[in-house]
């Protein structure tokens, strides 16, 4: 087990970027900051992707014009292209992400071209983002089921995880997008990938469908990985992935991690009012079971403590009444 990990959040991008509902631009500039504040070294804010793909992320440069960004923390966007590097460059983003599959159907629905076509893309990008000193991440997609192709061979995602890598990736997320994978299918994955790729350079990206993401996760750290993605709340969802839910929920795994004893700098009751904040801007109850869980001991905690002032104050009036 990794004795500190880094929380990767990315709610207020994948979280987000599959919400039916229009979001405005200052909520999704509120939840940033607040996560900011719950102390995250590294918020996916948003998408310089085609607004006519992913809609609800179409205000990427005035998310990144009005976010307050603080020293030493990355706010890194996704770019599919050339085009996107190129908004992301001129918003001043230090870090960007590219993202490739595992499965071909998966590629084509989601990038509108072939794993192969991806990768040489993606090079590109890397290459320029690079040359202006911005880090890059790279996302593997689909890297244990595909929800058009079915499971996927744990070479396959290896393969593509070690080409994003070989290009300059700073690190490589391996990414169970609709959330089908278990602690075998996972180990499995892992096990090859990192013939290919080391622990330093991996992280795990965990959808929760069929509510395996925490033993998923579990297994992952028990392989050494130490790069966590989650998002807020458990929102979440890609739009190119049918039936898939959101992220695991970030309260989740802090609580997990808290269990080990491993540090990750994160204030939960912090992450707990941007929890709160943003399901309640969505309108939605909370995704998140630990959030779920501590706010009631939270509010049933404040009820005793209303009760007991409460009754304290009538046994003042009474000796006050006596006394008089
Ligand atoms: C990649 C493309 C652009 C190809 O889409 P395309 O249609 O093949 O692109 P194109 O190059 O032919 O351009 C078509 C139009 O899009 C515009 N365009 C082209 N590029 C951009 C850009 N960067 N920003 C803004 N606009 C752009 C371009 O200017 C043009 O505009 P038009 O002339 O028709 O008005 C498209 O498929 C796309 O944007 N896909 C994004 C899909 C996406 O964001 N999916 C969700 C994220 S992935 C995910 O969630 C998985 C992950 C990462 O979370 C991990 C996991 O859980 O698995």
């Amino acid at each position: 087990m990794p004795s500190s990990v880094t929380v990767y959040e990315v709610g207020p991008r994948d979280g987000l970027q599959n919400e039916p509902k229009s979001i405005r631009t200052d909520v999704k500039v509120t939840l940033i900051n607040m996560l900011t504040d719950a102390g995250f070294k590294a918020i996916e804010a948003t998408s310089f992707v085609s607004p006519k793909w992913v809609p609800q992320l179409g205000d990427a440069k005035d998310v990144m014009a009005r976010v307050r960004r603080a020293p030493g923390v990355q706010y890194p966007v996704l770019t599919p292209n050339m085009q996107g590097l190129t908004g992301a460059l001129a918003s001043g983003c230090r870090e960007v992400a590219v993202f490739a599959a595992a499965s071909e159907a998966f590629s084509k629905r989601n990038i509108n071209c072939t794993v192969e076509e991806s990768l040489k893309r993606f090079e590109a990008v890397v290459t320029a983002a690079r040359k202006e000193g911005v880090a890059v991440r790279g996302y593997v997609s689909c890297a244990v089921g595909c929800p058009y192709q079915g499971a996927v061979e744990p070479e396959a995602a290896a393969a593509v995880g070690a080409a994003l890598h070989g290009m300059g990736c700073y690190e490589v997320s391996m990414a169970d997008t609709i959330g089908v994978g278990t602690p075998a299918s996972m180990e499995r994955m892992l096990q090859a990938t990192l013939r290919q790729v080391p622990a330093s350079a991996l992280a795990v990206h965990c959808h929760d469908t069929y509510g395996m993401a925490i033993a998923n996760i579990a297994s992952a750290l028990r392989m050494g990985i130490s790069v966590i993605d989650s998002s807020v709340a458990g929102l979440g969802g890609c739009p190119y992935a049918r039936g898939a839910t959101g992220n695991v929920a970030t309260e989740d795994v802090l609580y997990l991690l808290d269990g080990y004893g491993i540090r990750h700098g994160i204030d939960m009751d912090a992450v707990l009012r941007a929890s709160e904040y943003i399901s309640g801007a969505l309108g939605r109850p909370n995704g998140s079971r630990v959030a779920r869980a501590l706010l009631a001991r939270r509010a049933d905690e404040e009820a005793k403590a209303a009760k007991a002032a409460a009754k304290e104050d009538a046994g003042m009036a009474v000796a006050a009444a006596v006394a008089a």
